[in-house]
């Protein structure tokens, strides 16, 4: 159950800003990365094809729709994990929390609860549900999310960093249910050892595709040109 991503010529200005230029992309991977320096239009990018945004100019389809125009199969075709979970996390409990994507979906209160319990019994979590989120640490608020998320099981997840913050054993844990995870990922990291055995990867540069393609040919070129540019960045520091 891949998802296809259809980008062209999209432009995204903010107060008076471009931060994407004249993206061109199709893809119809399983697993794509996202990488590139702070500032480069990754987050951007998730929250357009998540539909939450729409573009300035250009177009972007996902299975054929139009997310920001439709709200409703937005929720079907897309989920996002964001990098804080705060952003994300609405209620006060997790059962609740879990429940509310679902009802969102069309789901009835009994069937939105039931699979709220499933949910929680698939992460051994089961005596969760009544746990105040606020109670949580951050790496288990990000489990919540991302089980609010997988839940609801869109066709393609978004994840903006989504182990920023988290234990080795915790992300550890979140990697092997995404390994399983059915539908497609697109996830931005600048971590590059989240992206192994990924098919294709997309390196933004400045609003602008720098490369993409085989993640293992675009991450080599990728990392060499940071390296570089690290040091560079040193030795600026250090001439200042
Ligand atoms: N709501 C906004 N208002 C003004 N500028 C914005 C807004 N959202 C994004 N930008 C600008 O767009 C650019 C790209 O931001 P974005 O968050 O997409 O980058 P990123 O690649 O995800 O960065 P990071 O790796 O630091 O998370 C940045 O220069 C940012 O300041």
């Amino acid at each position: 159950m891949t998802s296809r991503i259809e980008i062209q010529d999209l432009d995204f200005v903010i107060e008076g800003k471009q931060v994407l230029h004249r993206l061109s992309l199709s893809l119809s991977e399983r697993r794509i990365g996202v990488v590139g320096r702070n500032g480069s239009g990754k987050s951007t990018l998730a929250r357009l094809v998540a539909g939450l945004t729409a573009p300035t100019a250009g177009k972007i389809r996902i299975n054929g729709h139009d997310l920001a125009k439709d709200r409703r199969r937005a929720l079907q075709e897309v989920g996002i994990l964001f990098q804080n979970p705060e952003h994300q996390i609405i209620f006060p409990t997790v059962g609740e929390e879990i429940a509310f994507g679902l009802e969102q979906q069309g789901y009835g209160k009994a069937e939105a609860a039931s699979a709220t319990a499933s949910v929680l019994e698939r992460f051994n979590l089961g005596h969760w549900k009544q746990t105040y989120v606020n109670t949580l640490s951050q790496g288990q608020k990000h489990l919540v999310c991302l089980m609010s998320v997988v839940a609801m099981a869109p066709r393609l997840l978004v994840l903006d960093e989504p182990f920023a913050g988290l234990d080795i054993p915790t992300k550890a844990q979140l990697n092997r249910y995404l390994r399983l995870y059915q539908g497609s990922l697109l996830h931005i990291t600048h971590d590059p050892s989240d992206l192994a055995g990924y098919e294709h990867l997309i390196w933004l540069d400045q609003g602008r595709v720098q490369l993409a393609g085989p993640q293992a040919e675009v991450m080599s070129v990728y990392q060499e040109a940071m390296h570089i540019q690290g040091k560079a960045d040193d030795l600026a520091h250090l001439s200042g």
